[in-house]
């Protein structure tokens, strides 16, 4: 009998590069959407920064209508495409503009190019989580301690294409728990290999990757340096009802067995 040693979980990580390539016939325990650059990020400061939620949208239309019917002086709205802020809107998709002046106890109605679309496509899941470099802990934490059997970590990538930074920050999150996890798809193999190769670069490998290139020439170079960095925020967006993310308490620590005098 093994008193000592901790068995492998039934824990199984899949990893899809973009929503497009998640599976139609099938819905996981839980599903994770990762958009590094910069969606995610953005929604993990803004619950950090103490926003009562961050509803979000894969359209811009239904997003402005949807709105209307929050207090304006409880809601704020950001809007982006091609990178820019749409005109009309409070905010375009940085997450250096979040401060907790502004965010505090208001819902973000929000709706990128690539992000919010991957949310929304995976909000059937039982469970739906956004993660992204800042808060990698915190979801590590979270399926440490909550197990779901099946995880889809899908990365939001550009207009149906891979994204490098959506693929590292999946490997961040698996690489931890390779030996307890079992893999689901050489995808996620490839993504832990990624992540363990630039991991002491992330800042490097984002301003090599094409979304960063782009960013870069929109002059968010103070954008990439942030989403880079790894496990600055302790918060962990989880969705409450579809296309809802509120702040999760956070798993302190995983549970411990109760021994038995
Ligand atoms: O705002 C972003 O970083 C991107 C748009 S673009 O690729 O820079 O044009 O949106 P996201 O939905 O966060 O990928
Ligand atoms: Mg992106």
């Amino acid at each position: 009998m093994e008193s000592n040693s901790v068995a492998k979980s039934a824990v199984k990580l899949f990893y899809f590069h973009t929503p497009e390539l998640v599976p139609h016939t099938e819905t996981p325990d839980c599903a994770i959407a990762i958009d590094v650059l910069r969606a995610t990020s953005t929604i993990a400061t803004a619950l950090d920064a103490g926003a009562e939620a961050v509803q979000v949208f894969s359209d811009l239309d239904t997003l402005r209508v949807q709105s209307e019917a929050w207090p304006a002086e409880r809601r704020l709205r950001a809007g982006e495409r091609g990178g820019k802020q749409v005109e009309g809107f409070d905010f375009g998709n940085s997450p250096l503009e979040v401060t907790p002046e502004r965010f505090r106890d208001r819902r973000l109605f929000i709706s990128t190019t690539n992000g919010t679309r991957s949310l929304t496509r995976i909000q059937q899941a039982k469970t739906v989580i956004a993660a992204a470099l800042v808060n990698r802990q915190a979801v590590v934490d979270f399926l440490k301690r909550e197990q779901p059997e099946t995880v889809w970590i899908v990365g939001s990538g550009w207009e149906g294409s891979y994204a490098l930074e959506d693929s590292v920050c999946a490997g961040a999150i698996a690489a931890p728990l390779q030996s307890q996890i079992q893999l689901g798809n050489d995808e996620m193999l490839a993504a832990i290999a990624l992540y363990q190769h630039w991991e002491h670069n992330l800042y490097g490998l984002l301003c090599q990757a094409s979304h960063g290139q782009r960013l870069l020439r929109l002059k968010c170079e103070a954008d990439l340096d942030y989403c880079s960095r790894v496990d600055i925020l302790q918060v962990l967006p989880k969705q409450g009802e579809p296309g809802v993310l509120m702040s999760a308490p956070l798993a302190s620590a995983v549970p411990q067995e109760t021994s038995v005098a």
